[in-house]
């Protein structure tokens, strides 16, 4: 594979101000490694989309450059983006057609594929996203997740080396959800480079390797989900039926926001021995029943970043 030196996706200075003058993207420098399930995460109107259509080649940047597969965009987007399935703002599907005839049309439109193989490779992309079945229903009769999964096939007829799915589970329910991000991690499993846009936290956490966190067009970190959250450090968590004794101790042991709910006291942990702490605690008489960190998630690594909580409704 050609991705060069910087990635399967490599952005430098990558900027985007719309003509009314909104800057949109703000110097953003993007690695996505390649076999990695990378989720791009922020809050809505963080850039996401905007990035995503520069990297397609649909939106021109402003400034800075971009790299798919190791072919600059959108200059060389007519080489490379045949390489790439793109999911992006819902399918187009025509309603009045059945799934399989939506992915023949597809497939007719594709002038590099071979029509004497068509229906075997519209017969596997549907076997791939679980359509099998469906198949010979009207498109308009499916459910918004199995639309999207109808989606997913049509850029599958192609054997791809990078995905590019922009909040492919916006807007599904619970089950839903659940069928694209498996679905994902089997793609991701035969190889194949996946970038993701979500603005949800815990899907980024569930489905990916790494990612990268967008606030107002700027790029805030980027990483291995796992050191991400590893940067951060977690809660501390006591639990006591003497909740309010436990925070004043808390407090006196330097344990910052300090929260008490219930028979839960949590804080940010001092820079010193947790042990003695704990000793502090049962030497003042609070009855511990649990004592220890949380580990960090992605969203304690967000705030920390930022300053700011993780607000989903952007
Ligand atoms: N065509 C456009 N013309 C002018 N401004 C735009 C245009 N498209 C997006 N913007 C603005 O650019 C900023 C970034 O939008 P963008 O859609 O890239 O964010 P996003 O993170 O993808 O959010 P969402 O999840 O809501 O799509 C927003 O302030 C948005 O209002």
């Amino acid at each position: 594979m050609d991705e060069g030196e910087g990635g399967v996706i490599h952005t430098r200075g990558l900027t985007k101000r719309y003509r009314g003058g909104q800057l949109a993207v703000d110097g953003l420098d993007l690695t996505v490694p390649a076999g990695s399930v990378f989720g791009f995460l922020g809050p809505n109107g963080s850039g996401k989309t905007t990035t995503i259509r520069m990297l397609m080649g649909l939106v021109e940047p402003t400034s800075g450059t971009a790299r798919v597969l190791g072919h600059a965009v959108p200059r060389s987007s007519r080489a490379v983006l045949p390489r790439v399935g793109a999911l992006i703002e819902g399918p187009a599907l025509y309603g009045f057609l059945t799934g399989r005839d939506n992915l023949l049309r597809y497939d007719a439109a594709d002038p590099a594929a071979d029509p004497r193989t068509r229906r075997a490779r519209v017969a596997a992309a549907l076997d791939r996203v679980g359509l099998t079945a469906a198949a010979g229903k009207k498109a308009k009769a499916y459910s918004l997740g199995m639309k999207q999964r109808l989606g997913l096939a049509a850029a599958l007829l192609q054997p791809r080396e990078l995905l590019v799915l922009d909040e492919p589970t916006n807007g599904l329910d619970p089950q839903g959800m659940r069928e694209i991000r498996s679905l994902v991690r089997e793609l991701a499993s035969d190889g194949t480079t996946v970038f993701l846009s979500s603005h949800l936290l815990d899907e980024i956490e569930q489905v990916c390797t790494h990612a990268a966190v967008m606030a107002r067009g700027r790029l805030v970190t980027q990483g291995a989900v796992a050191e991400l959250a590893a940067g951060a450090r977690g809660r501390l968590v006591v639990t006591t039926p003497d909740a309010g004794e436990a925070a004043r101790v808390l407090k006196e042991q330097g344990v910052g926001d300090v929260v008490a709910d219930e028979d839960r006291v949590t804080g940010d942990p001092p820079e010193r021995d947790l042990a003695e702490v704990n000793a502090a605690l049962v030497t003042a008489g609070v009855r511990v029943r649990g004592f220890g960190l949380e580990r960090a998630s992605l969203e304690d690594a967000f705030v920390a970043l930022t300053g700011e909580g993780f607000d989903v409704a952007g």
